[in-house]
């Protein structure tokens, strides 16, 4: 029997997404999901995303990279998942579901999806880079050369060196452009290249130069390379709660296999 696949799109960070409400996709074929991320042999993503029944909320997201492993939060597929959701007419203008780092709330108006990211009360500052975790494991650090640089060599070895070795985190390079605005681009973790847009990424950037002084601002513009994303927090002692992440989230096709 045909398979339905959705493909969807934020700020340049593409997924493919099934509805799996019937729970009828293998969940344990690794080798499927990373067929259907290739971008040659299959149809081509960043990762790929379920959409599945929950008791208590309206959805339940479960995301893997284009590895074909499942992983942990991905912001921009949380957006189009939230999308998507209203596409099939599971939801209208807002959202409560679970995802693998907890509960998220959004909301959805035209093509724009506000996110509420978890909080964050820890972040490292280790003077050289700052990392943090907002779904997914962040490292940032500052490059003046961030429209000329060979992103995947210093990303890959950042990722697989210590202290992050074999489980690794995504590595985000950022260039100052304001106090409210900042430009980053980010080499994603279980993708092993880099992707147009990080959301997760966005997150943490934004709160790591909110951490280290570099604005006071909370509510801040992410320049991405597939576009634009705008981060919102509270800050209480440190601790950042109220996370917002915001941006397009656009259909792309339906097709069947
Ligand atoms: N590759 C990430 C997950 C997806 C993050 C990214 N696509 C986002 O929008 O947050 C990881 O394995 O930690």
């Amino acid at each position: 029997m045909a398979q339905i696949f959705y493909k969807y799109q934020g700020t340049g960070n593409d997924f493919v997404m099934i509805d799996n409400r019937l729970q009828t996709f293998d969940k344990n074929n690794t080798k499927q999901v990373a067929f259907l991320c290739d971008r040659r042999f299959g149809i081509g993503a960043d990762g790929l995303i379920l959409l599945e029944n929950h008791s208590d909320y309206d959805f339940k997201m479960v995301y893997y990279n284009a590895d074909g492993n499942e992983s942990t939060m991905c912001g921009n597929g949380g957006r189009c998942l939230v999308a998507f959701a209203k596409h099939l007419g599971v939801i209208k203008d807002k959202a409560i579901f679970e995802a693998i780092d907890g509960i998220h709330h959004a909301t959805i108006k035209n093509d724009v999806v506000s996110l509420q990211m978890l909080d964050v009360d820890s972040v490292e500052d280790h003077k050289t880079h700052v990392f943090l975790n907002t779904g997914s494991p962040h490292h940032v650090q500052f490059e003046d050369k961030i429209e000329d640089f060979d992103i995947k060599n210093l990303g890959a070895k950042i990722r697989y060196g210590a202290p992050y070795n074999s489980e690794g985190s995504n590595v985000n390079f950022v260039k100052k452009i304001s106090d409210s605005n900042f430009r980053l681009r980010t080499y994603e973790r279980g993708v092993e290249d880099e992707t147009l847009s990080c959301g997760t990424g966005a997150t943490a950037v934004a709160i790591a130069m909110h951490y280290i002084g570099e604005t006071e601002k909370n509510t801040i513009d992410l320049d991405v390379e597939g576009g634009k994303l705008q981060v919102s927090f509270n800050v209480e002692n440190n601790s950042y709660n109220n996370v917002w992440l915001i941006g397009p989230a656009n259909f792309v096709f339906k097709g069947e296999i």
